[in-house]
């Protein structure tokens, strides 16, 4: 059996050993999920900034670029930070530059782990099933929110360590919590969630099709990893 913990905010990823680890990065709503949206449909390949000036540059090379600040499409930015903006394939073959509030600072911060995979929930056995082929112990990075906990990224964590249970063990409480709160409120996510501090703040720029994209489990069977150069990359 291999290991498996949690990190509920990139705040703490200090007190965790990347290294050997496969790191699955979750920021639900909405960055990771989007990611994988991209790719789904047809984006070639996203090269996530923690910082939206060298991200806005990327412009200049050819790239869409995509930036979001709390929740709003950053000035002079082509792209926000919607999945539901790609679900046409109209971007398809497109290299993507993208920075958001929390998701591409955990990415930034997961640099170090032997593997980084981007987590979501309509990816979800896809990403459980190449995990399980690898054999490695695994991290599951929250972005939370501002460095704070967040109920949707630690619901798809505990859903993560319930998918995983056959070949991982979960030892520590915050793993064990969780995957007791996704047995009790996992068969309805989207109610659960809707009282989440995240969803009602998105609720309220009128972007509820973003929040029930986002909670849709396995519309994919695409694994999101991160390349040796830095980009994440759709694989099937
Ligand atoms: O656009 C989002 O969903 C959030 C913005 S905020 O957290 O509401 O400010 O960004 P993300 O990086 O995807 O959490």
């Amino acid at each position: 059996m291999n290991k498996i913990e949690v990190c509920f905010s990139p705040e703490l990823i200090h007190l965790h050993e990347l290294r050997g680890k496969i790191v699955v990065v979750v920021d639900i709503f909405r960055a990771t999920s989007t990611m994988v949206a991209a790719l789904a449909h047809g984006v070639r390949e996203i090269l996530p900034f923690a910082d939206l000036e060298a991200c806005r540059k990327m412009q200049d090379k050819g790239f869409l670029i995509g930036g979001e600040r709390n929740g709003l499409t950053a000035p002079g930015f082509e792209m926000g930070n919607s999945p539901v903006a790609y679900l046409q394939g109209n971007y398809s073959g497109r290299k993507l530059a993208m920075t958001t509030t929390n998701g591409t600072q955990a990415i930034e911060k997961s640099r170090g782990a032997q593997e980084i995979l981007i987590g979501s929930f309509p990816n979800l056995q896809a990403t459980v099933t190449y995990i399980q082929k690898k054999e490695k112990d695994v991290l599951i990075h929250c972005a939370g929110w501002k460095g704070r906990f967040n109920l949707e990224d630690s619901l798809y964590a505990g859903a993560l360590v319930k998918s995983l249970e056959s070949t991982h063990y979960a030892d520590e409480d915050g793993a064990l919590a969780m995957k007791s709160l996704f047995e009790k409120e996992g068969h309805d996510l989207k109610s659960y969630l809707s009282q989440a501090s995240h969803a009602k703040r998105l609720q309220n720029h009128g972007i509820e099709s973003d929040i029930d994209f986002c909670l849709t489990l396995d519309l994919y069977e695409l694994v999101v990893k991160v390349d040796g150069r830095g980009f994440l990359v759709g694989v099937k």
